[in-house]
């Protein structure tokens, strides 16, 4: 892994922060093993069981159907029963990206469901491709004999054995539903409330559909309902002797062979997709990298995000610094010079904000960094020191020895400048649900910042939604930005241009491209969520004096109040100056 890798950060960021940039939750929808307001059922069960029944149309003779977020086109056939699905299609509508796909969601979804309730950590690969359209009939259904069964685990890439652990692995959290399967399941006393009967006696990811099933107890519906033309569980788990039940009778093995599985499950894709490396945790992270205009000043931010055992105690003591060089004037490219400053603020993550992270044993805590950047001197690239003050010597992270370089600095988005205003076009009545919805059309103005060095022939945005009520299309325009003379940037160097940008999705995400002299310079992968609603945080204090190599006189606003930094600095060997 190298900074910048856009789609890893993106990928990565969600799986283990549980949440996308503008800080809403896809874990905690599911996190803690939470149960459906109303219907009362096991949400971690219904996100999984919509992972299998998107790949489970996958032919591995052509290579069509896999996990394709197809699904969401395909609710209404009879091998898609039930009101879970319509639920888990509308948790998830929030959240896909250009660089995190709706399948890739529906992955991460399972992950989250299978990790919160208890269940191993499954390896996640990201890149999958959305499909626009339903795809190809073929999962299994209660009814189906064993023959039926086996060729549709067999289409699927699953041999005997394979189709006895998916199931076995599947049913091990929810159950089935009087309202879905009234043959199997008698209604309970409430109509609004389906009665649920449960595959074990257990709500958590475990092997108790294995053990109680293998000791004659068990109450799954789908091995010991009097209707045997439904016993599919039945017919599935005796498919071989019950031999590779019994294999399963170890928790620990059950856990093994169940993260295997899945991940096999949640990477079965069309032909002509190829999947990203595992998505490892990161333990050190860039986040939040922009050069942006705040209160008429020129600013960089960044964070960096560091992982905590939850076990241990974070270290009170520990100094982050950031350093950067300068990209142009008498100091460009770090030219014996290099300046520093200490975090704004320093936020812990609650342990909570992904059950994948939680499991691994880690919280982050993250360095906030606003430094105020002269325009004549710009950024170049920046990196990070860190000093535990206990004995060792501070640890630099730079990019593995490179830094972590500003692509360019020609056009960048201004957040503080743009605005959305949010038109209500319709109103929908939710599946199943009854809540009434909204859809609104966003209108964005879209101001950029365009260094004036160079005068650009084109000024463009590109945005991009894939977040929209339903998933009937995505939103992919490009606009271009005109030169508006009205906005005064307040920083030297720097002309505003904006424009117009209309969607219908709940997740804008911008590309800005300025023109200028043969060459295109490109801020990418821009989020919109954050607009209008963003607190101010002001600058902090760069360090303003030369540092000889003892040390350094300064302070800065830190978490642990104000700090003296002079122990610090005194390890940064370059020296500091202001111009
Ligand atoms: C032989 C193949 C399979 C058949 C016939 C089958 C059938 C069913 C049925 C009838 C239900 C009840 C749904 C409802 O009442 O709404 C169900 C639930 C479930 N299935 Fe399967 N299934 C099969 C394989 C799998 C596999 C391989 C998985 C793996 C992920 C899986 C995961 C689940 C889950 C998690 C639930 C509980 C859903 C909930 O409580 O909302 N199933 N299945």
């Amino acid at each position: 892994y190298t900074w910048p890798s856009p789609q890893y950060d993106a990928l990565e960021g969600l799986l283990y922060e549980g949440r996308k940039s503008d800080g809403s939750s896809l874990s905690s929808i599911v996190h803690p093993c939470r149960k459906r307001t109303g219907t009362l059922a096991s949400i971690a069960a219904e996100w999984l069981r919509f992972a299998f029944h998107d790949m489970a149309t996958h032919n591995v003779n052509n290579g069509t159907g896999g996990l394709d977020g197809s699904l969401v086109y395909e609710l209404d056939r009879p091998e898609n029963f039930g009101l879970g699905f319509n639920q888990t299609a509308s948790d998830f509508e929030n959240y896909p990206n250009k660089l995190v796909s709706r399948a890739d969601i529906i992955s991460i979804g399972a992950i989250f469901a299978v990790a919160t309730c208890g269940g191993p950590i499954i390896p996640f690969r990201g890149g999958r491709i959305d499909a626009y359209s339903a795809g190809n009939f073929g999962t299994p259904q209660p009814q189906d004999d064993l023959g039926s069964l086996t060729t549709s685990f067999q289409n699927q890439g699953f041999n005997t054995a394979e189709m006895i652990k998916l199931v076995a692995c599947g049913h091990t959290m929810g159950g089935v539903r009087s309202s879905d399967f009234p043959e199997l399941v008698p209604a309970g006393p409430d109509p609004n409330v389906p009665n649920i009967a449960n595959f074990d006696t257990t709500t958590q990811f475990d092997n108790a559909v294995v053990t109680e099933y293998l000791s004659g107890y068990t109450k799954n519906v789908l091995v010991v309902t009097s209707n045997k033309t439904m016993a599919s569980d039945l017919r599935v788990f005796q498919s071989d002797g019950n031999s590779t039940m019994r294999s399963l009778t170890s928790a620990s093995t059950f856990a093994s062979e169940c993260q295997s599985i899945f991940a096999r499950m949640l990477d079965t894709v069309p032909a002509g997709v190829t999947l990203t490396d595992e998505i490892t945790l990161l333990p050190v992270k860039v986040n939040g990298v922009q050069l942006s205009i705040e209160e008429q000043k020129l600013v960089f931010k960044a964070s960096l995000r560091l992982i905590q055992p939850i076990n241990a105690t974070a270290n009170a003591k520990r100094t982050v610094t950031m350093l950067w060089c300068d990209k142009y004037g008498s100091a460009a490219a770090c030219k014996g010079a290099t300046r520093s400053s200490l975090p704004v603020n320093t936020l812990s993550d609650d342990p909570n904000i992904s059950p994948v992270t939680l499991n691994l044993g880690y919280y982050f805590i993250n360095y906030n960094f606003v430094v105020p950047i002269d325009s004549a001197a710009s950024i170049s690239k920046f990196w990070f020191q860190v000093d535990e003050h206990n004995g060792t010597a501070a640890t630099t992270y730079n990019n593995g020895g490179s830094g972590y370089v500003l692509p360019q600095d020609q056009i960048f988005f201004v957040p503080k400048l743009s605005h959305v205003d949010n038109v209500q076009n319709m109103t929908y009545t939710q599946v199943y649900t009854n809540r009434d919805g909204s859809a609104y059309t966003h209108v964005y103005t879209i101001v950029a910042a365009v260094r004036n060095d160079t005068t650009p022939s084109r000024v463009y945005v590109n945005g991009f939604d894939s977040s929209v009520h339903g998933y009937p299309y995505y939103v992919n325009v490009t606009v271009d930005l005109a030169l508006n003379s009205s906005l005064s940037s307040g920083v030297p160097g720097y002309n505003l241009y904006s424009g117009i940008v209309n969607d219908s999705g709940y997740q804008l995400t911008l590309d800005l491209h300025a023109t200028s002299g043969g060459a295109t310079y490109t801020q990418d992968f821009v989020a919109t969520t954050f607009l209008d609603n963003t607190p101010y945080v002001a600058p902090s204090t760069p360090s303003n004096a030369a540092v000889k190599s003892s040390g350094s006189r300064s302070s800065f606003a830190h978490v642990f109040g104000w700090t003296p930094v002079a122990c610090s600095l005194s390890l940064i060997v370059a020296l500091t100056f202001w111009r």
